[in-house]
């Protein structure tokens, strides 16, 4: 049996239940799962391949535990990675009013912690699917080696585009 070739490691990090999970869902399975919160254990690893041009990449997503429990496993994830995405959760910021003042610190907070580190960031929800198509087609951009891709002219990719592999993810996990 031949090794699977993948073309770009990513690794979701952030704490438990801030969804994480969901997000790699809605994008490789194309659904949101319902019912009692599961954790992960460890990590669970996962290869989206994708379709640029004539071309197929593999991408290979590494969804850590967020549970502190597993907190120096994490670590080993790390390793190779093309890009790493920092997911925390809207509910967390949310239990808030969002109106508060507090609560728009929070937002104003983690927007400057990404801007400071070159991160780019996003808002999804994976219940409805918004922006999730979005920001995993950066990742890709960012992620995937130039040379993976045919002819990035025809593929639309932006070589500018590609310089940023940090990314922060607000989850809309409320
Ligand atoms: N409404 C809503 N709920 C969400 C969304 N994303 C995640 N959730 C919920 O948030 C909870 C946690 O989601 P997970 O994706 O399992 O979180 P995780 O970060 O992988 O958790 P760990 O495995 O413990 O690290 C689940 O009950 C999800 O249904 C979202 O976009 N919208």
């Amino acid at each position: 049996m031949s090794a699977m070739r993948v073309d770009a490691k990513v690794v979701m990090l952030g704490k438990e239940s801030v969804g994480k999970t969901s997000l790699v869902e809605r994008y490789v399975h194309h659904r949101f799962l319902v019912g009692p919160y599961q954790n992960t254990i460890g990590a669970a690893f996962v290869a989206k391949p994708i379709q640029v041009g004539d071309k197929v990449i593999t991408l290979g997503i590494w969804d850590t535990a967020g549970s502190e429990r597993y907190e120096a496993m994490s670590r080993i994830y790390y390793r190779g990675a093309r890009a790493a995405v920092v997911c925390y959760g809207k509910s967390t910021l949310g239990k808030y009013n969002k109106n508060t003042i507090k609560s728009k610190r929070c937002y104003r907070q983690v927007k400057c912690k990404s801007e400071s580190i070159g991160a780019q960031y996003f808002e999804t929800s994976s219940k409805t699917g918004k922006n999730v198509g979005k920001f995993y087609w950066q990742l890709v951009v960012s992620a995937v080696p130039s040379e993976a891709f045919v002819s990035l002219e025809e593929t639309g990719v932006d070589l500018d585009q590609k310089k940023d592999s940090y990314f922060y993810t607000c989850c809309h996990n409320n």
